[in-house]
């Protein structure tokens, strides 16, 4: 045999008896080995891949099977363990708020393209810097100080679902909601709303955009350079063959062109009230190197897809169960009539958060729209954690999944059923034992950044929009399973493929006849 064929052979068996030692290794040997689970998952991340690719973000069902199988702890990869469980002591050990460092595990943090965000940050101290650079603007004070953009915002989208049902068409709410979401997102973040709430149909390319770049996220697990990669591709060879690309580089030359003009005051005329990106931009404890036009826009892609379509999947679910069951809706009007007298009034925040059905609802809505279906890993790098009898070494990231938790009929009893009753009555102590079950925000150091944003988005919108128009509104051909359900898990969770919204019209009484064609405005 030639040098060049033997060195080949050579070369090959190498490879192979590399790959067997360290499938071996994973299986028999890792620090994790003793967890319970399928082999082929502890060999290779293709296993994930396959469900969530293939199958199309379907991974967390295979996670649910394998609790099923081997208990409340499984290894789901080479490195990561899930656990299922209704200790909160645990969870609350897991994902502490304060006094241990908690990183992200590598392989998942960048799955929305870059470590630079916020949240794909993977080590504890880089992240608690980033963070801290816009954590003030959602403290309560910051929030309340920008409501009267958010009323408006809100008293809009009111205004243009009325014009949408009276004008006899079909509203799709899920458009309709991630309009309003993307309008108070982009106001909060440059003081420059999108507008998306004007245009025709709630402009649904950038719902649907969103949505698709989503399904991105398992592939660029696998494949961590694929964005980049993608970002070398010329514009017009973009344009012409991917619209979700292309739409991710639009947004980013909007990015990039508001953070500029922050950066170089030339937004100054323009800007009506303090920004997200001012507060980071001037945060003299965040340093130069963090300040980069190149991680202003990771941050803005961040903050709008994470402001965006998670508010609105809450918003559309709940607003389906309201308006398909006659028993809810009638409560809800009878409180929401009782706190807020005149409909044509804009209250705030405030008189809604103490009406106890309106929270009851919205826990139901919160309990099965998930906020996201995949697990929530964290490592503590320097500690072992105790999960029951079982030591988890340090560094090994572990995770709960809302939707494992959210539909565990331990805690909630029926769990796919919509019952707001399931919140009320109970004593307070109670009650919050029950709600802290509810993951839609994760938890600890890295829990969602924007809660309270949205909390306020979630009150005014529901209170505003039930009020004024709850007795006028009626479902037109939406289907829980087909439409609303959500069920693939790309992180910020989908329905179905053949999902066609939420949609709704006027409801029809002996004094109106509309028609429900062509869609709204
Ligand atoms: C119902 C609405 C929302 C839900 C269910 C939700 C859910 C979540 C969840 C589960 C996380 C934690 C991810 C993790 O542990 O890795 C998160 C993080 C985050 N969310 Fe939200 N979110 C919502 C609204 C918002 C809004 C309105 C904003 C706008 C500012 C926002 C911005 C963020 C950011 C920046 C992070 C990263 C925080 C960090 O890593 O420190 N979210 N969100």
């Amino acid at each position: 045999m030639e040098l060049g064929a033997s060195l080949l052979v050579y070369g090959l068996v190498g490879a192979v008896v590399y790959m067997l030692y360290g499938a071996y290794w994973r299986v028999y040997l890792s620090p994790v080995a003793k967890f319970p689970g399928r082999k082929l998952a502890a060999v290779t991340f293709w296993y994930e891949f396959y469900y969530d690719v293939v199958k199309g973000g379907a991974y967390v069902y295979e996670i649910e099977r394998m609790h099923k199988e081997f208990g409340p702890i499984v290894r789901i990869n080479p490195y990561e363990l899930s656990v299922n469980d209704t200790d909160l002591d645990f969870m609350n050990k897991l994902y502490p708020s304060v006094g241990k460092e908690v990183d992200k595990f590598w392989w998942s943090a960048g799955m929305f393209g870059n470590n630079d965000m916020t949240f794909g940050t993977i080590p504890h101290h880089l992240h608690k810097m980033r963070r801290a650079a816009f954590g003030k603007f959602f403290s309560p004070a910051y929030i309340r100080r920008l409501e009267p953009v958010l009323k408006n915002l809100v008293n809009l989208l009111v205004d243009k679902i009325a014009e949408g049902i009276e004008a006899g068409k079909q509203v799709n709410l899920v458009h309709a909601y991630s309009a309003l979401t993307q309008d108070v997102i982009t106001e909060y973040c440059f003081s420059s709303s999108r507008n998306v709430l004007e245009k025709k149909n709630f402009a649904p390319h950038w719902y649907e955009g969103m949505q698709v770049h989503c399904t991105f996220t398992p592939v660029i697990k696998q494949f961590p350079k694929l964005i980049p990669t993608l970002n070398k591709l010329p514009n017009w060879w973009v344009k012409a063959t991917n619209d979700a690309v292309w739409l991710i580089r639009i947004q980013e030359a909007e990015y990039l062109q508001q953070i500029r003009d922050v950066i170089g005051g030339g937004d100054r005329d323009k800007t009506s009230h303090i920004t997200i990106f001012h507060e980071i931009l001037n945060e003299p404890s965040l340093p130069p190197e963090q300040k980069t036009e190149e991680r202003m826009m990771a941050e803005a892609e961040s903050l709008v897809g994470a402001g965006t379509l998670t508010s609105a999947h809450m918003l559309a679910l709940t607003s389906y169960f309201v308006l398909d069951n006659p028993e809810i809706l009638k409560n809800l009007l009878a409180e929401l009539e009782t706190a807020m007298p005149d409909p044509t009034s804009s209250p705030s925040q405030q008189v809604f958060e103490s009406l106890p059905y309106l929270n009851a609802v919205m826990d139901e809505g919160f309990r099965l729209s998930y906020g996201s279906m995949h697990r929530l890993s964290r490592s503590h790098p320097k500690d072992s954690l105790k999960f029951r009898d079982l030591t988890i070494p340090p560094g090994t990231p572990v995770g709960f999944s809302a939707y494992l938790i959210h539909l565990n009929s331990d805690i909630f009893p029926e769990p796919r059923a919509f019952k707001p009753q399931r919140w009320l009555d109970l004593e307070p102590k109670e009650r919050q034992r029950l709600r802290s079950y509810l993951n839609n925000f994760g938890r600890g150091t890295r829990q969602c950044v924007g809660m309270r944003l949205a909390y306020a988005e979630l009150y005014l919108t529901l209170g505003y929009l039930f009020r004024r128009l709850g007795h006028r509104l009626q479902l037109y051909d939406t289907d829980y399973d087909r439409d609303i359900a959500y069920v693939q898990d790309y992180f910020i969770p989908a329905p179905s493929k053949q999902s066609r919204g939420c949609r709704v019209v006027e409801k029809q009484d002996a004094n109106r006849s509309g028609h429900a064609n062509g869609l709204a405005h």
